[in-house]
C-alpha cells in the first residue's frame, strides 16, 4: 500500500466554519501561499456557491498558487459544482470537491431523500463535476454514522461516476477511534473498485478525539487527511495539522508513512493564522502552544541538562521554533529588520510594505524598551495584510477615574475621507470609546465579545484586542494590537465596523 499521506488543508474552508475567523481576501491569500510554502497538498479554498466574496477568494487563490492542487467544495448538484469550476478552473491543479449526506438521519430530516434518490444523486453530480474537472473528490457526509453498506455503495456509484478521493467524514465528531478504523477498513476492502481511489478520513474534535481517529482511519488504509491549521473549524474545530503531521513524523516506527510537509513551516504556519484570525494559539496546545516545550520541574530540568531527549520527543527546531538572537529595538537598521522579518518567514513584502513595517517598528520602538517577535507579526499583519478601510482612527484620549464621574472619550476619525471629531461619556474608558466611534459613525451595533490579551510580557507588551460586533444579522470580530489597550480598542472596534460595511457590499468576503 503507498505509504504517502496526503495532507489536504480546509483552514480556509471548513477552519473559516468557526466562529470569529472570517478572514478577508488578502489574508486568505497570504495564508494560502503560507500553505503552499508548507507544502500541503492541496487547499481547499472555500465554497465558491456560497457567496460572491468566497467565488472571488477562491478564484484568486487558484490563480496564485502554483505548486498544490486547489480545491473548491460544492453541495451534490451542478449549480454549485458549476460555479466552483468558474472559481477554479484557472489553477494549476484544481479540484472539485462535491459532498452529499449518506447517514440515515441526514437522509430523511435534511435532504429529505429515499438512500435510492441520495445514490443517483451522487451519480449525476460526480459525473457532472468529472465533465469539468480531472480532479473530483466525493464525501459522504456523516459518514461515522451511515450504514456502512450504504457507505459501500455510496463510494462506489462515486468512484464509477469518476471520483478518485473518497472521503468518509466524521461530520459531528461521533466516532471513537476503535470503531472509525473499523469502518474505513470495511468501506475499502468491500468497495468492489476501492482500488481506483485514494480514501481520505475529515474529522471533528466534538469529543476531543479528531486527532485519534484520524490517525486510526490511516492506520486502517486512508491515505488522505483532512486537517486545519491549530485544529480551527466548526463547532469544536477540525483536526489538527500539525498534530497529525508530527505524530505521523515522530512515530515512524509505527506509522512507517511519509506527508509532504516542511516541519520547520508548521510553527510558523500556525502563527501567521493566530495573527491573522486574532485568536491567541492556548499555552497548552500540543506542538504549538507556549508551554509545548517549557520544562518547569525539577526533575525534568535535569533529566534535560543531561540529555534533551528524556523529556523531549522533538525539537522545537524541527517545527520551525527558531528563536533569532538579533534583538530589534530604536537603534536596529533596515539589514537588521529585513533579517528579523526573514527569520519570521516573513519574506515577501515589496519595498514599499517594507519601509513602512521598518518605520513602524521604529516608532513602537521609540514608545517600547523591547520589541518582541510577536510584536513584529503584529505589526506586519496589521499594517500590511488588510483591505483598504472606509474608517480610520486619527486620534483617542480618554479620561477616567476612580470617583463616581462617568469615563470621557474624544475622538477623532477619517469618515471616508472626511475628519470627524467628537466626544461622549461612558461606564468605563473603553465602554466611552465604544458609544463615541458609533456615535460618530452613527451605527449601533452590539458589542458581543470584548477580549485583550497581551502579546508579549511587561507591562509595556503589545496589548492584542478582539472584539465581536453584531449589526442587522452581520456578525464579525475586529482586532488591532498596540501597546496602549485604549487604542487597540478603538482600532479593533473601527476595524470590526469596517469589516461590517465590507461585509454589507459583500466585498471580497
Ligand atoms: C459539513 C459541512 O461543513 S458542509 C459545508 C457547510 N458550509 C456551508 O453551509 C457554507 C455556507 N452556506 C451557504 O452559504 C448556504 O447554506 C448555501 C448558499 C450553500 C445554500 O443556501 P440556500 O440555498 O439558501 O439553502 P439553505 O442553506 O437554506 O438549505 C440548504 C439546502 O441544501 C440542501 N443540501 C444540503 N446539503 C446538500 C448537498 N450536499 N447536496 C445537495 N443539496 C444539499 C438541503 O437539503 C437544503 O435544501 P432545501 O432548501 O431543499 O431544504
Ligand atoms: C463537507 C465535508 C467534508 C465536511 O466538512 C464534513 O463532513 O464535516
Amino acid at each position: 500500500m503507498n505509504n504517502r499521506v496526503y495532507i489536504f488543508d480546509t483552514t480556509l474552508r471548513d477552519g473559516e466554519q468557526s466562529p470569529g475567523a472570517t478572514m478577508n481576501l488578502q489574508e486568505k491569500l497570504r495564508l494560502a501561499e503560507q500553505l503552499e510554502k508548507l507544502g500541503v497538498d492541496c487547499i481547499e479554498a472555500g465554497f465558491p456557491a456560497s457567496s460572491q466574496g468566497d467565488f472571488e477568494a477562491v478564484k484568486a487563490i487558484a490563480e496564485k498558487v502554483k505548486n498544490c492542487q486547489v480545491a473548491g467544495l460544492a453541495r451534490c448538484m451542478e449549480k454549485d459544482i458549476e460555479r466552483t469550476w468558474e472559481a477554479i478552473k484557472n489553477a494549476n491543479y484544481p479540484r472539485i470537491h462535491t459532498f452529499l449526506a449518506t447517514s440515515p438521519i441526514h437522509m430523511q430530516y435534511k435532504l429529505r431523500k429515499e438512500p435510492e434518490e441520495v445514490l443517483a444523486m451522487i451519480e449525476k453530480g460526480v459525473k457532472f463535476a468529472r465533465s469539468l474537472c480531472p480532479v473530483v473528490e466525493f464525501s459522504a457526509e456523516d459518514a461515522s454514522r451511515s450504514d456502512k453498506d450504504f457507505l459501500v455503495k455510496a463510494a462506489a456509484t462515486a468512484i464509477n461516476a469518476g471520483a478518485t478521493v473518497i472521503n468518509l467524514p466524521d461530520t459531528v465528531g461521533y466516532a471513537i477511534p476503535s470503531d472509525y478504523a473499523e469502518l474505513i477498513g470495511y468501506v475499502i476492502k468491500n468497495c468492489p473498485v476501492s482500488d481506483k481511489a485514494v480514501f481520505s478520513v475529515h474529522c471533528h474534535d466534538d469529543l476531543g478525539l479528531s486527532v485519534s481517529n484520524t490517525l486510526a482511519a490511516i492506520g486502517a488504509g486512508a491515505r488522505q487527511a483532512e486537517v486545519t491549521l491549530c485544529g480551527i473549524g466548526e463547532r469544536a474545530g477540525n483536526t489538527s495539522l500539525e498534530e497529525v503531521v508530527m505524530a505521523l513524523n515522530v512515530r515512524r516506527d509505527l506509522f512507517h508513512l511519509e506527508t509532504g510537509i516542511v516541519k520547520e513551516q508548521l510553527f510558523p504556519s500556525c502563527r501567521l493564522l493566530s495573527m491573522i484570525i486574532g485568536k491567541p494559539i492556548p499555552a497548552n496546545k500540543a506542538i504549538i502552544g507556549g508551554n509545548a516545550f517549557a520544562h518547569e520541574s525539577g526533575i525534568h530540568q535535569d533529566g534535560m541538562l543531561k540529555n534533551r531527549e528524556t523529556y523531549e520527543i522533538m525539537t522545537p527546531q524541527s517545527i520551525g521554533r527558531i528563536s533569532s538572537d538579533i534583538v530589534i529595538g530604536k537603534h536596529s537598521g533596515r539589514n537588521a529588520v529585513r533579517s528579523k522579518l526573514e527569520s519570521l518567514n516573513i519574506t515577501d513584502l515589496t519595498e514599499e510594505q517594507f519601509e513602512q513595517i521598518f518605520n513602524a517598528i521604529k516608532a513602537l520602538a521609540d514608545k517600547k524598551k523591547t520589541i518582541h517577535d510577536e510584536d513584529i507579526e503584529s505589526l506586519v499583519v496589521g499594517e500590511v495584510y488588510r483591505m483598504p478601510d472606509s474608517f480610520k482612527l486619527l486620534s483617542v484620549s480618554v479620561h477616567s477615574s476612580t470617583d463616581i464621574l462617568p469615563a470621557t472619550a474624544a475622538i477623532s476619525l477619517e469618515v471616508k475621507g472626511e475628519i470627524k471629531c467628537r466626544a461622549g461619556l461612558g461606564v468605563g474608558p473603553i465602554d466611552a470609546v465604544f458609544n463615541v466611534i458609533a456615535d460618530i459613525l452613527e451605527r449601533s451595533p452590539e458589542v458581543e465579545r470584548y477580549a485583550v490579551n497581551a502579546v508579549t510580557g511587561g507591562t509595556d507588551a503589545q496589548g492584542e484586542v478582539t472584539v465581536t460586533l453584531a449589526e442587522n444579522g452581520i456578525t464579525v470580530t475586529g482586532r488591532a494590537s498596540h501597546h496602549d489597550i485604549i487604542t487597540s480598542s478603538a482600532k479593533a472596534y473601527v476595524d470590526a465596523m469596517n469589516r461590517i460595511v465590507r461585509k454589507e457590499k459583500d466585498e471580497n468576503y
